[in-house]
């Protein structure tokens, strides 16, 4: 099975390519794409399966021929994506697409695609995402099963005709720089079209129609006009005052807003509404949450922080409480942006709080996510004087620390290629769900880093910013110690640990109410020492999440015998009585 995936990917790559230098030197005969980890292949963890194939500005040329790898069982089985995009590819054979039963994202955008628009990709029913922009296609859009497409985009091509009823619930940027298409979602309609093409109306004709048309239009003007000037001077009630601001805004201005505050306040949100709308991934729940849902629906301000504002949102009818992260001025453009968030879509663990669903333009980007009403690990740890902050005793404390630095690892791995760290990990950002479990959250918002010229310094750039993250969490262990708060990023905190430790008198720096419940004086002691590592000064002194996430289970598997062997000699001596 492994050699006959290698067979059809070398031979669909030989259709791209001319021995293309960002393929070398993974892509050979020699090798294998899951064992060699070829360049632009992701596969299943420790598994032989092709999940992806994401070749995007690899410079390749020629046919994408995807029947190579649908008519190949073992690939077209597990398959999730094609990314092809940002290339200079002119053909396509797309014919046995179907084939590929599982696929979930079909990105060819911007290359040269001509010819009409492959009617095959109607007949993927697990196609979320359709991206065919930036190309030459020409003809009329097929009739796609649209209701299952999360987002689809043929701007910037030669098509014509009108766009399909189902179609027109995506937003107009879908559609744009497209000649002679015409209808909803574009202000263009088509009726010129459809006098002059279906009736055979001749120019003349046309011209009559266009002057009778600007004469109308004149007649209008000038009664409006007269209207105004009468209306002028009498003054307006408060109502049609509202009316008149409503006529100017769209449907989803701030006037409808009836919450504490709203998302939709600012100018920024609703110009560039126009542009783009919400892309709801592929979580089930809220399957057809509409951007104006979210606009209209109640909002409560909880949180401000350095990178944005989080909003409670309760949207009607299905009363769904979304939490919105509302992030301002993230230097990423709106298709790195979309890119990342397709990616995080992809990598799940039951530990990381998935986006539902995002939006982008250029001034702001929102995530929503689920809401989580059970607060965050920062309030348990820091609600002082109440009766939670005595019951989070060392078992819990052990157990959540081993559980996110397992999901941490997990996240890491899976995204090392993608270069995608979480960015902001803090107590505030691990939630705990309705089971009481910890989950990450806000995964992958943020990553700043810097330019830079060589391409050794960008991987160090990126290898860092993963080290960061061990960094954050080792703030994190240090708050579940010492049951601190933080303070400027964990600076604070980090160095206080260590000076006492350096005077030797470690016991301090722990919660008092874990020496009082009796906890392990040895293991505190192991486990401020992985905290240590982890917040070393220098990055490349931190241990990965991998090393930190073994430590931490080895002090919870000698927790746990501990706890047994204490368990057992209860036991003993009350079977000795
Ligand atoms: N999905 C969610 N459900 C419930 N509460 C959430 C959710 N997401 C975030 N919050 C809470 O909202 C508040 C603000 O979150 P946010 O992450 O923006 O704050 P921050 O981490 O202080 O700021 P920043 O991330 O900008 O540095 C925090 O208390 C966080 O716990």
């Amino acid at each position: 099975d492994e050699d006959q995936v290698k067979d059809a990917l070398l031979e669909f790559i030989s259709k791209l390519s001319n021995n293309n230098s960002n393929l070398n030197p993974t892509w050979n005969s020699s090798s294998y794409p899951c064992k060699d980890k070829w360049r632009g292949i992701t596969c299943e963890k420790d598994q032989p399966f092709v999940v992806e194939i994401v070749l995007e500005g690899f410079g390749l040329s020629g046919t994408l021929d995807t029947s190579l790898i649908c008519n190949t069982l073992s690939l077209s089985a597990s398959l999730l994506i094609i990314d092809v995009s940002d290339n200079f590819i002119s053909g396509g054979n797309f014919e046995d697409i179907a084939n590929c039963t599982q696929l979930t994202h079909v990105l060819i955008n911007q290359n040269q695609f001509t010819g009409s628009l492959p009617n095959s990709f109607s007949q993927l029913k697990n196609l979320k995402f359709l991206d065919l922009s930036h190309n030459q296609f020409s003809g009329s859009i097929p009739i796609l099963d649209f209701s299952n497409l999360s987002e689809f985009d043929v701007s910037y091509n030669n098509l014509t005709g009108t766009i399909p009823d189902k179609a027109n619930r995506f937003e107009s940027s879908s559609f744009i720089h497209n000649p002679h298409l015409c209808g909803p979602p574009l202000p263009n309609t088509c009726t010129s079209k459809v006098l002059s093409e279906k009736d055979g109306y001749s120019k003349d004709q046309m011209l009559m129609f266009a002057g009778y048309i600007l004469i109308g239009l004149a007649v209008l003007s000038i009664i409006l006009l007269w209207i105004y000037k009468r209306g002028k001077g009498k003054g307006k009630t408060n109502e049609e005052k509202l009316d008149s601001d409503s006529f100017t805004k769209p449907s989803f201005s701030s006037v409808e807003l009836k919450g504490k505050t709203d998302i939709s306040s600012t100018a920024s949100v609703e110009n560039s509404m126009v542009s783009s709308s919400l892309v709801v991934l592929t979580s089930p729940e809220v399957n057809g949450l509409r951007f104006e849902d979210l606009l209209k629906a109640p909002a409560e301000l909880i949180g401000r922080g350095k990178h944005g504002s989080v909003y409670k949102v309760a949207c009607e009818p299905q009363g769904t409480v979304f939490a919105v992260k509302r992030i301002k001025d993230w230097m990423i453009s709106t298709s790195d942006f979309k890119k990342r968030m397709r990616r995080l879509d992809l990598v799940k663990h039951s530990n990381v709080l998935p986006a539902v669903a995002f939006y982008s333009s250029r001034q702001e980007k929102l995530v929503v996510y689920e809401y989580q009403q059970n607060g965050s690990l920062f309030k348990l740890i820091h609600s002082h004087g109440n009766q939670t902050s005595q019951r989070f005793d060392w078992r819990s404390r052990l157990s959540v620390a081993a559980t996110i630095s397992n999901a941490l690892t997990f996240m890491h791995e899976e995204l090392q290629h993608d270069k995608i760290p979480h960015g902001n990990l803090k107590s505030s950002n691990i939630l705990l769900n309705k089971n009481m479990e910890p989950c990450i959250s806000e995964y992958g918002l943020l990553v700043e880093h810097n330019d830079s010229n060589t391409l050794q310094a960008a991987e160090d750039d990126y290898d860092s910013l993963f080290k960061a993250d061990t960094y954050a969490f080792g703030v994190i262990l240090l708050e579940l110690l010492t049951g601190r708060m933080v303070l400027n990023e964990g600076l604070d905190l980090a160095s206080w640990v260590v000076a006492v430790v350096r005077e030797e008198w470690t016991v301090e720096v722990f919660d008092r109410n874990l020496i009082g419940e009796g906890a392990s004086e040895e293991r505190l002691v192991n486990m401020l020492q992985v905290a240590i590592k982890c917040v070393n000064k220098s990055w490349e002194a931190r241990p990965s999440m991998s090393q930190v996430a073994s430590m931490i289970s080895a002090i919870r598997e000698e927790d746990e015998r501990s706890v047994d062997v204490s368990g057992l000699s209860v036991t003993n001596s009350f079977i000795d009585v």
